[in-house]
């Protein structure tokens, strides 16, 4: 449904972000893409996004190469979730996530009751009608990115790509983020692509993993088979105890932090 094909990407010639990388997804499924600071990801998802040209490889939507697509149906079709700490506009959450209907309305056009409705349903579906009317100034970091979750599902996307959309926020916002994406691929059979410092989150999440590496290291596969203890050292340089309990019938599985790696020093 989604895919990305020996992709490569550089700021400055000679100088590559990450090489060759490749990953697919289905129609619901989800992609976690972990790795260290500063080694691309952000970047990666700028290029899915098309925010930045690949310097060789290509990003295919159904078969079908980014460029190629108007840009109106490719946002409407895969929604950008912003890091919630870049919004400083004083917008009403309602107007907020209107702003999500901005293609659809036209330049000098009001919203109509079809947009205010749209708009009022995602609110739900995210679970803040209480906030509707209130200014996303005054409403909390994880309140914030449940607005921006809205805002990017107004339209009624295929798949929902986020940058690190739990990274400022306290746990039991982090779970509620979690709860809220593993609803709306429920509800909505939506693609999620996430960009997370949590190998926990990926593994609670399920579905496929990307990590990205120094020295163009890079690995894709189901979350549960490549999140361990191994590939953590290999990628993170730290060494780390993987847990694993049943409950309800399923399998879980949590992989805690130990040590610096004596092997990376
Ligand atoms: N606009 C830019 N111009 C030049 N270099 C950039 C630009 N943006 C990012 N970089 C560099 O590209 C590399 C990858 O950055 P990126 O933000 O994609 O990493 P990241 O894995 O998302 O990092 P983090 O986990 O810290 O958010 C870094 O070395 C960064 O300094």
């Amino acid at each position: 449904m989604i895919e990305m094909k020996q992709a490569s990407f550089e700021y400055k010639k000679n100088q590559l972000i990450f090489q060759e990388v490749s990953w697919e997804l289905s129609k619901g499924e989800t992609l976690s893409i972990l790795g260290p600071n500063g080694v691309g990801k952000t970047t990666l998802i700028k290029c899915l996004m098309g925010f930045q040209a690949l310097k060789s490889g290509e990003v295919l939507l159904d078969g079908i190469s980014i460029p190629a697509y108007a840009p109106k149906e490719f946002f409407q079709r895969v929604s950008y979730v912003p890091q919630a700490k870049h919004i400083i506009f004083p917008y009403s959450v309602l107007d907020m996530v209107l702003l999500g209907r901005a293609s659809s309305i036209g330049l000098y056009s009001k919203p109509s009751s079809h947009d205010i409705a749209m708009a009022k349903e995602a609110i739900r579906k995210v679970g803040i009608e209480n906030l509707t009317h209130r200014s996303t100034r005054q409403i909390s970091g994880g309140q914030l990115q449940l607005v921006l979750m809205a805002r990017a599902i107004v339209n009624q996307p295929e798949v929902l790509v986020l940058d690190e959309p739990e990274s400022n926020l306290d746990m039991k916002n982090q779970l509620m983020i979690l709860d809220l994406l593993e609803r709306l691929r429920e509800e909505l059979a939506l693609t999620i692509i996430i960009n997370t410092h949590y190998p926990n989150h990926a593994l609670r999440l399920g579905g496929k993993a990307l990590l990205l590496g120094q020295d163009d290291q890079k690995s894709f596969g189901e979350a549960s088979d490549l999140i361990n203890d191994e590939k953590i050292r290999a990628y993170f340089h730290v060494d780390s105890q993987m847990v694993e309990w049943q409950e309800e019938e399923k399998k879980h599985q949590r992989i805690f932090p130990l040590r610096i790696s004596k092997e990376a020093v």
